[in-house]
C-alpha cells in the first residue's frame, strides 16, 4: 500500500496560567502540495515550559514504529450498502428517526427499516406496554449484533400535558357551531352527550369566563361561558372534530394562557420507563415538554450516575415556553427535537416554519443535533405516495441542514412505513446534493464554542480541515475519536465528503448516529496514531471501499501520551 502523506500537526502544552493566544503558520506548501517535505514534530524536543503551538508538515513516510492493530471494523451494513452503490459522495448525510408501532414492531419489518437506511429507532412511551418496548429494543439489539446494523435507541417519554380522556366516542366526534359542552376532569358515563373528560383535575385553574379554549391547534375553538368548581362549560365558536386524546390550550387577548409550569416535566411513569431504559441499554431519552434547562441537567445528573453506559439526553421543543428558553435549553441538552405536533398546540400554525428555522439555526450554533419531526409525510400513513407539499417540507428541513428527520404514525401505524422511509432518502439526498452545488454552507456561520485553547484549537483544526477537504475534493474525512466530539465539530461544517468517524466506544457510536454527515465505524484504536489510521485505512481498503487512487483527510483527537497533560491532533491527506 503505497500511502502518500500530506500533514498539519497541532499540538499544545499548556502550563502558563493566563494561557496568551498563539498564533498558527501554514505554510501556502502545507495545503496545496501531495509530497512535500517539512519539519517532523518530535515528541522528545517539544518545549514545556511555556504554551506553544506548532504546526508541521510530515515526509511521505511515517517513521514511527506502528503498533499492529487487529483488523476488526463495524461498519453498518446498510451504510455499506449504500457507499457501495452511491460511492462516498453519494452516501446520505442526513440522519432518519423511525417511531416503531405496531405496524413495524416485527424483526422482518425492523429489519426492512434498517436496510431502508434507519439509523435511530423511536420508542413513544405514552403507547402500548414495557413488555411490548422491551422486545423491539431486544429485536433491535439483535439485529445490530447478528446482521452487522447499527440503529440507536431512543425512549421518548409521555411527560405531563393537559388533554382529553374521553370524549363520548372510540373515533371522532364532529363539534357543531353553537353546541355548548362540558370539559370536567370528572370520569362520566360514556352516553352522556357533549361531555369531555380531560386528565388533569387542576385544568382550568386560572381559567375565566371569556378565555377562548382552542382543540389540537385548531380543529375546533370553544369560549369559556361558565365555570362551576373546576368544571367549564363551553360555546362551540369555530366547528371542528374532537380526535381521541386532543390536546387543547386556553387562550386569553389573542395570547395563549400558559400553565405548563403546573406540571412535572417528568411523571412517575416517566420515571420508571427511565429506569426501565437504563436497564434495557438505550442510547437516547427525548424528554417531552421541556419547559426550562433544569429539568434537563436533572436528568443528566440522574442518568450519569444510574447508567454505566453514557444516554444521551434530547429536549422535545413542544411548548410556547421552551421555545422562550430555547438557548439555555440546547446549551443544557445533547440534542433537540422540534416536536412539530405538539408545539402547534400552543403557537399558531402559520409560526411553525419561522419556529423551525430559527430551532434548528440555534442548534447549529451551538453545535447539538437537531431533530425535524412530526407530519412530515402524514398523508403516507394511508396512501403510498406523499402530496407534493411534504416532500417540498421535507426537503426544506434538509435545506436548513437539520441533522435528522423523523417518521411518527407514517412508521408506527402506517401501511407504507418503508415507502415512507424511502421517500426521505430521496428527498434528502437530492436535497444534499443540490446544496453541495449551490455550496450552501458557506452561509453557515461558526460560534466560537470553546473556552480553553484546547478546545478552540480543535474547533479550529476542524474548520480548517474541512475547508481542506472541500477545496482538495477528498473523498472521506476519517476522525479517530474518543467521545465524538471532534465528529461533531467535523459535522457542524456540514463537510462535501462523509465524516468516518472511528471509535473504540460503542456508546460513542451509537450517539453520533443523530449527527450529520458522520458514519460511526467501531473499531480497536491504540495511542499511536500512525498505527490507527494505517489500520483504519487498510481495513476500509481491504472491504473495497477504498481505491488506489482515492484521497482522504485524517485527523485524530486521540492523546498520544497519557502521561504528559498534551493535546495533539493532526491532519494529514493522504492518498491511497
Ligand atoms: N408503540 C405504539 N403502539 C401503538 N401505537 C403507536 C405506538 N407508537 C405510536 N403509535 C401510534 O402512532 C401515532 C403517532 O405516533 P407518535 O408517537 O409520533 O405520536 P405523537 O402524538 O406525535 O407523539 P407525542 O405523543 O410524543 O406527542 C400515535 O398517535 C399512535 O396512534
Ligand atoms: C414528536 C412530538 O412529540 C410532537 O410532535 O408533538
Ligand atoms: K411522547
Ligand atoms: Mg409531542
Amino acid at each position: 500500500m503505497a500511502i502518500t502523506t500530506n500533514s498539519i500537526h497541532m499540538c499544545s502544552h499548556v502550563v502558563a496560567k493566563t494561557p496568551k493566544i498563539p498564533s498558527f503558520k501554514l505554510s501556502e506548501k502545507s495545503v496545496s502540495g501531495v509530497s512535500c517535505t517539512g519539519r517532523k514534530w518530535k515528541r522528545n524536543v517539544f518545549p514545556r515550559a511555556q504554551e506553544t503551538v506548532q504546526v508541521g508538515l510530515e515526509g511521505s513516510e511515517s517513521r514511527r514504529k506502528s503498533k499492529v492493530l487487529e483488523g476488526n471494523l463495524e461498519l453498518d451494513v446498510a451504510a455499506e450498502r449504500e457507499l457501495r452503490e452511491k460511492g462516498f459522495l453519494g452516501l446520505r448525510k442526513t440522519k432518519l428517526v423511525c417511531t416503531v408501532g405496531p405496524a413495524c414492531s416485527s424483526m422482518e419489518e425492523l429489519e426492512r427499516l434498517a436496510l431502508g437506511g434507519m439509523n435511530v429507532v423511536r420508542l413513544n412511551m405514552c403507547h402500548n406496554t414495557r413488555e411490548w418496548h422491551r422486545d423491539v429494543i431486544r429485536n433491535i439489539k439483535r439485529l445490530n449484533e447478528e446482521k452487522g446494523f447499527c440503529v440507536s435507541v431512543m425512549i421518548d417519554t409521555e411527560g405531563s400535558q393537559i388533554h382529553v380522556v374521553d370524549h363520548g366516542s372510540p373515533s371522532s366526534v364532529k363539534v357543531e357551531e353553537g353546541s355548548v359542552w362540558l370539559f370536567t376532569a370528572e370520569k362520566f358515563d360514556g352516553s352522556r352527550p357533549l361531555t369531555v373528560q380531560t386528565n388533569y383535575e387542576g385544568f382550568s385553574e386560572g381559567i375565566n369566563v371569556g378565555d377562548e379554549l382552542v382543540i389540537d391547534g385548531g380543529m375546533a375553538c370553544f369560549e369559556v361561558i361558565e365555570k362551576i368548581g373546576s368544571d367549564l362549560h363551553c360555546r362551540c365558536s369555530d366547528p371542528g372534530l374532537f380526535l381521541p386524546g386532543a390536546k387543547f390550550s386556553f387562550w386569553r387577548d389573542g395570547r395563549l394562557v400558559q400553565r405548563n409550569h403546573e406540571l412535572p416535566t417528568l411523571s412517575h411513569k416517566d420515571w420508571a420507563d427511565i429506569e426501565f431504559g437504563i436497564s434495557e441499554g438505550i442510547d437516547f431519552v427525548a424528554m417531552s415538554f421541556v419547559n426550562d434547562a433544569d429539568s434537563i441537567r436533572h436528568l443528566k445528573n440522574y442518568l450519569s450516575t444510574k447508567s454505566c453506559r453514557p444516554i444521551k439526553v434530547l429536549a422535545k421543543i413542544e411548548s410556547l415556553e421552551s421555545f422562550q428558553k430555547l438557548e439555555e435549553i440546547v446549551e443544557a441538552s445533547d440534542g433537540i427535537m422540534v416536536a412539530r405536533g405538539d408545539l402547534g398546540v400552543e403557537i399558531p400554525l402559520e409560526k411553525i416554519p419561522t419556529v423551525q428555522e430559527d430551532i434548528v439555526h440555534v442548534c447549529r450554533q451551538l453545535n447539538k443535533p437537531v431533530i425535524v419531526a412530526s407530519q412530515l409525510l402524514e398523508s403516507m400513513v394511508e396512501y403510498p405516495t406523499p402530496t407534493r407539499a411534504e416532500v417540498a417540507d421535507v426537503s426544506e428541513a434538509v435545506r436548513q441542514y437539520a441533522d435528522a428527520l423523523m417518521l411518527s404514525a407514517e412508521s408506527a401505524i402506517g401501511l407504507y412505513g418503508h415507502k415512507a422511509l424511502a421517500v426521505l432518502q430521496m428527498a434528502s439526498s437530492r436535497m444534499e446534493s443540490w446544496s453541495r452545488e449551490e455550496n450552501r454552507q458557506r452561509f453557515l456561520e461558526q460560534r466560537q464554542l470553546g473556552v480553553s485553547l484546547i478546545d478552540r484549537i480543535a474547533e479550529q483544526i476542524c474548520n480548517s480541515a474541512v475547508e481542506i477537504a472541500n477545496n482538495l475534493a477528498v473523498d472521506a474525512i476519517f476522525v479517530y475519536t474518543k467521545h465524538g466530539h471532534m465528529a461533531s465539530l467535523f459535522s457542524r461544517n456540514r463537510p462535501n465528503p462523509p465524516v468516518f468517524a472511528f471509535t473504540d466506544d460503542d456508546s460513542t457510536r451509537m450517539a453520533m448516529n443523530l449527527q450529520w454527515g458522520v458514519t460511526p465505524l467501531l473499531v480497536d484504536l491504540s495511542d499511536d496514531i500512525e498505527a490507527n489510521i494505517k489500520v483504519t485505512i487498510s481495513l476500509i481498503k481491504s472491504k473495497g471501499l477504498l481505491e488506489e487512487g482515492d484521497s482522504v483527510l485524517v485527523v485524530s483527537d486521540v492523546t498520544p501520551t497519557v502521561s504528559t497533560p498534551l493535546s495533539f491532533q493532526s491532519i494529514q491527506v493522504k492518498k491511497v
